[in-house]
């Protein structure tokens, strides 16, 4: 059984799967991190040696191949960008999207520097919009839950879950 977490860039997928994988003794599976794993070096070394489509196609075998996981899925915020990532995801039992307001998504981008986000950092907030807007419906038809963080801290949102989500109750 597992849990995946959805939502754009800086929606805390990686922070809340961390602490909800803590705190129900399992583990966390983080997309980006595998990834980067596997092709042994930075993502914004990937996009700038290999583009996009390259990273996604990855992103693709990694989530078909996450199917017998157990634990909690922090995917990356462009997992919902495949038509087939998305049936994928309207499949599963247990979707959740971390949704947040764009001001705050682009505040906690800005201010994590332990990450280069190709699509986001250094980018000004219209060009980050542009890659935000068309991917809201596509979160929101790939989740069967939508939490909304934007003023939440990290461990009322892992509360919130736990309350939320049926397996857990
Ligand atoms: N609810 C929150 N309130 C304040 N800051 C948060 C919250 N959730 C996450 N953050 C901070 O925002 C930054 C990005 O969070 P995180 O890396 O978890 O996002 P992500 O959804 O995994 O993004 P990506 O799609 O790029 O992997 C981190 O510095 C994290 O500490
Ligand atoms: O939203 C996106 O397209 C991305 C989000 C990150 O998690 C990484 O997967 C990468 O930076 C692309
Ligand atoms: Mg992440």
């Amino acid at each position: 059984m597992n849990i995946i977490l959805i939502g754009f860039m800086g929606a805390g997928k990686t922070t809340i799967g961390r602490l909800l994988a803590e705190k129900l003794h399992t583990e966390q599976h983080d997309f980006d991190k595998i990834i980067v794993e596997q092709i042994g070096m930075s993502i914004a070394d990937y996009f700038a040696s290999y583009g996009s489509e390259s990273f996604r196609e990855i992103e693709t075998k990694v989530l078909e191949q996450s199917l017998t996981l157990d634990g909690i899925i922090s995917t990356g915020g462009g997992i919902v960008m495949k038509k087939e990532n998305q049936h994928f995801l309207q499949g599963h039992p247990n979707v959740i999207y971390l949704k947040a307001d764009l001001d705050e998504l682009v505040h906690r981008v800005v201010l994590d520097k332990r990450n280069v986000r190709p699509l986001a950092s250094s980018k000004s907030i219209d060009e980050i919009r542009e890659v935000y807007l068309p991917r809201i419906s596509l979160y929101e038809k790939s989740a069967n839950l939508v939490i909304d963080t934007t003023t939440k801290k990290p461990e009322d949102i892992v509360q919130e879950i736990l309350d939320k989500v049926e397996v857990f109750q």
